[in-house]
């Protein structure tokens, strides 16, 4: 246990300056007050994997794009920092899916048309998964924030889940293909629906695990909204609330300085490249008592590496799926839905099968809503953005777009590769090395990131104040140990 004396307090490093880092530096302020020294190392842009690009002189999301009503953290610092939302278009439930002979069901832009043809081809089953879906964000996924309120902390993700609810730590065991269809929800759902948004969403297919799965259909529920200007002003207003200290540049290791033994007290040297003032780039190093780590830990494509611990301290794995966005400013291809006009097309097009070379192509709202905008869908200034999980051929671009003013390419080591039983990794890596970014094995959004950054942001202050009852300690009178509550 330690006092809060100025010259007691931590010295601490986060490493990242995307959502996880930017809100873990926000919290250790608040639960440590003015005196706390918080450097916070950016190799590339503040906001990370939520992140601005221009097409046609408007900005769009490069990268995390919509937010969940009931992402109760980002939610309240979108009204905190006095942030407005885009609300969602009326037109979100007109979609098809398609597969590699392309559009087998559509829905409309009216939506009382939409719920007769989806209940015509999925039956009760869409109120069954809004059910699940419901209960996902709904009271076992807000016990989160109740346990955080609480100030309670966990030192891995399985103890998060398991605390959650047994249900969602038996979810990430198991696809999603057998997570739904032991829910009793038909084949044509699972193979469809559930497909169309783990595609759209992940890159991935039903053969993830059932809690990502899970997620991603919450993430496909109509009434999702984003930041007016970009999702990416709430990290940046976090920075700024926090009162860290950035400093741009790319940390290539954490070195354990003065411990063999995990439970004595230890401190970090973290070594980070930098431009100079003269361009040159040069190495500078810099001691501290605790270091977070906010960005995800890859294997061999992690820029950091930790040396002179006894052991490895990331003995897990974390594969990260390489998804490619690309934004065209231009004109779909009717013919290549076999569609006779642009208009007819639906403004989401999904893809249900593997033999399909896109995962998902939608058109995009900038991030300042054109008010005057109207329906562009068959004009040459709409923006369409269309996942991939490889760079397209020009030959495919050509299939999808019969004539584009602009085309630029974002390629991102997105989310992690979701299988059934993966690695669960800790959030404590070793004694006062915290990584933020385990939360997303369970499932990657900018709310997970934020649900991490504050459990280590509580973990540090429990353990700086000795309040180990605190600690993966809860008491739920109501734990059940259903297989899947659906
Ligand atoms: C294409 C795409 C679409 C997505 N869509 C959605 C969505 O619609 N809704 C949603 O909720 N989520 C979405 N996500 C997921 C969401 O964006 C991420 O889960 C979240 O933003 C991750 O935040 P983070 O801070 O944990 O990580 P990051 O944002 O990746 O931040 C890590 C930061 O660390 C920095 N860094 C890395 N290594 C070093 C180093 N050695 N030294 C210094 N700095 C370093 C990086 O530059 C980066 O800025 C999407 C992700 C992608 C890629
Ligand atoms: C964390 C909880 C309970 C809910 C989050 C739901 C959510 C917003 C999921 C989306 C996750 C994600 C990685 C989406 C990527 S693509 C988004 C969209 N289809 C697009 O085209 O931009």
């Amino acid at each position: 246990q330690h006092d809060d004396n100025e010259d007691m307090l931590p010295r601490i490093a986060v490493i990242g300056a995307g959502l996880g880092g930017t809100s873990a530096a926000f919290h250790l302020r608040q639960l440590f007050g003015p005196n706390l020294q918080i450097d916070i190392f950016e190799a590339n842009k503040v906001g990370g994997r939520t992140a601005l690009i221009d097409i046609g002189g408007k900005e769009y999301e490069a990268g995390g794009s919509i937010i969940h009503k009931k992402n109760k953290y980002m939610v309240d610092f979108a009204s905190r920092f006095n942030k407005s939302a885009n609300e969602p278009s009326s037109g979100d439930m007109f979609f098809g899916l398609c597969d590699e002979s392309g559009i087998f069901f559509q829905t409309s832009r009216w939506e009382v048309i939409s719920l007769a043809k989806l209940f015509w081809r999925y039956g009760l089953d869409l109120y069954s998964s809004q059910h699940w879906t419901r209960s996902l964000v709904g009271e076992k996924f807000e016990r989160i924030y109740e346990f955080q309120e609480q100030g309670i902390a966990f030192t891995t993700l399985r103890d998060m889940l398991e605390a959650m609810s047994t249900d969602f730590l038996n979810m990430t065991r198991h696809s999603l293909q057998d997570v739904l269809s032991d829910a009793g929800l038909s084949q044509r759902f699972i193979s469809e629906l559930a497909m169309a948004a783990m595609r759209a969403n992940y890159g991935q297919t039903t053969e993830a695990h059932g809690f990502v799965g899970a997620v991603s259909l919450v993430g496909a529920e109509p009434g999702l909204w984003s930041v007016r200007n970009g999702n990416k002003q709430i990290a940046e207003a976090l920075l700024k609330e926090s009162q860290a200290n950035l400093i741009e540049a790319e940390v290539s290791s954490v070195a354990l300085l003065n411990s063999s033994k995990e439970n004595e007290n230890v401190s970090y040297e973290v070594t980070y490249k930098h431009t100079n003032s003269d361009g040159n780039i040069t190495a500078s190093s810099k001691q501290y008592d605790l270091v977070i780590m906010a960005a995800p830990i890859f294997g061999s494509k992690t820029k950091v590496s930790f040396v002179n611990f006894p052991h490895d301290v990331t003995p897990f794995t974390q594969d990260y799926h390489t998804t490619v966005a690309m934004f065209v400013q231009g004109t779909i291809n009717a013919s290549s839905f076999q569609a006779k006009t642009r208009s007819e097309l639906p403004p989401d097009l999904l893809t249900t099968s593997a033999g399909v070379f896109f995962n998902a192509v939608g058109q995009q709202s900038p991030v300042v809503p054109d008010t005057a905008a109207g329906n562009v869908l068959d004009t040459e200034s709409a923006v369409w953005k269309t996942f991939f999980n490889k760079v397209p051929t020009e030959e495919q671009i050509s299939q999808l777009f019969d004539s584009r003013k602009e085309l630029k390419l974002v390629e991102w080591l997105a989310y992690p590769e979701y299988k059934p039983k993966m690695d669960l990794p800790p959030f404590v890596l070793y004694n006062g090395l915290y990584y933020i970014n385990a939360i997303e094995s369970a499932a990657s959004a900018m709310e997970m990131s934020v649900i991490g950054a504050r459990n280590v942001a509580l973990l540090i202050a429990n353990q700086w104040h000795g309040h180990v009852d605190k600690i993966n300690e809860i008491n739920l009178p109501d734990r059940h140990n259903k297989k899947y509550d659906l």
